[in-house]
């Protein structure tokens, strides 16, 4: 039987010291957070990648506080060890640094999570520390911030030149000094992820940068086959789940078609002496 313990953030300061990794995915629902709870991960995360796989937009940027809270609620109740992160959706906490505070507080207060996730780097220095001073741990987010779509015109790779390699070494001190307790790189090169890594004291969670970071993060959909819009190259398809849900759903249709489902063991019997009463 696997040992549980319960995580927080002295289980990311500590894995960064003894050089072990952490795992992170994301969940959206009671059902699954609780599967992956159980499989012994570190970390959870409700992310606002829910607006993409849960309700279908094609971004992240429609995300509401409301559609955060319902979810991380949702998640919350199914997590009983790993560390619960939630994401701060777009212009929760851009707005301005009293928007942030409380925006991080609902999440926390109402949806139970234990930290909040924010994009970004100088820009929300400000925000992230007075999150902190409010004893609301921040996980940073830098490189592909998704919230940042428009600007960048495109879910791209970023940080491939000098001055963007630079800048984004700069923002990862910047926000670890700001108070971050970890902080996630997205789609940046691996060798500039190993160099930030090692740069900082404080954990980087890494999704499409490389092997060099403190840890690993992906959306739960993406690792089990269970979306198809786009897989983007950093995503490892551990299982086909999408494909088993289709066969065995196709099966019972065929089923109840047929007449094979529901069979005598899926059904309830009424007694013979009421029966016969009834006819
Ligand atoms: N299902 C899902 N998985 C994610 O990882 C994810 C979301 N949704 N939604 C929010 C953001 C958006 N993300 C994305 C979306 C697309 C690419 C993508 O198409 N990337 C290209 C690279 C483009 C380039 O070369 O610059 C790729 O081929 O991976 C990457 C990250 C990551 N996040
Ligand atoms: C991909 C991760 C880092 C994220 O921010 C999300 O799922 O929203
Ligand atoms: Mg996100």
């Amino acid at each position: 039987m696997r040992i549980r313990v319960k995580k927080s953030v002295l289980t990311f300061r500590n894995a960064k010291q003894k050089n072990e990794r952490l795992t992170m995915l994301t969940a959206y629902d009671y059902s699954t957070a609780k599967l992956i709870d159980a499989s012994g991960i570190d970390s959870v995360l409700v992310g606002d990648s829910l607006g993409m796989v849960m309700l279908g937009y094609e971004d992240t940027l429609s995300v509401t506080m409301e559609d955060m809270i319902h979810h991380t609620k949702a998640v919350s109740r199914g997590v009983k060890d790993a560390l619960v992160v939630s994401d701060l959706p777009f212009m929760s906490y851009q707005t301005s640094v009293y928007d942030a505070v409380t925006n991080a507080g609902r999440l926390i207060k109402e949806g139970r999570a234990q930290a909040v996730k924010l994009e970004g780097g100088i820009e929300v220095c400000p925000q992230i520390k007075a999150i902190v001073e409010a004893s609301i741990p921040v996980m940073a987010h830098l490189g592909l911030t998704p919230q940042s779509v428009n600007a960048f015109g495109g879910f791209k790779v970023q940080g491939k030149d000098e001055e963007a390699a630079r800048s984004l070494i700069e923002q990862a001190k910047a926000v670890e000094a700001a108070g971050a307790f970890a902080v996630v790189l997205e789609c940046i090169p691996a060798k500039l992820a190993e160099l930030i890594t090692q740069s900082i004291s404080i954990p980087t969670i890494g999704i499409g940068a490389g092997n060099g970071c403190d840890g690993q993060v992906l959306v739960y959909q993406d690792m089990l086959g269970l979306y198809s819009d786009f897989t983007p190259k950093f995503v490892k398809r551990y299982a086909e789940i999408g494909p088993q849900m289709e066969k065995a759903i196709e099966k019972y249709i065929s089923e109840v078609k047929s007449g094979a489902f529901p069979a005598a063991e899926h059904t309830f019997a009424l007694s013979d002496a009421v029966i016969e009463k009834l006819y």
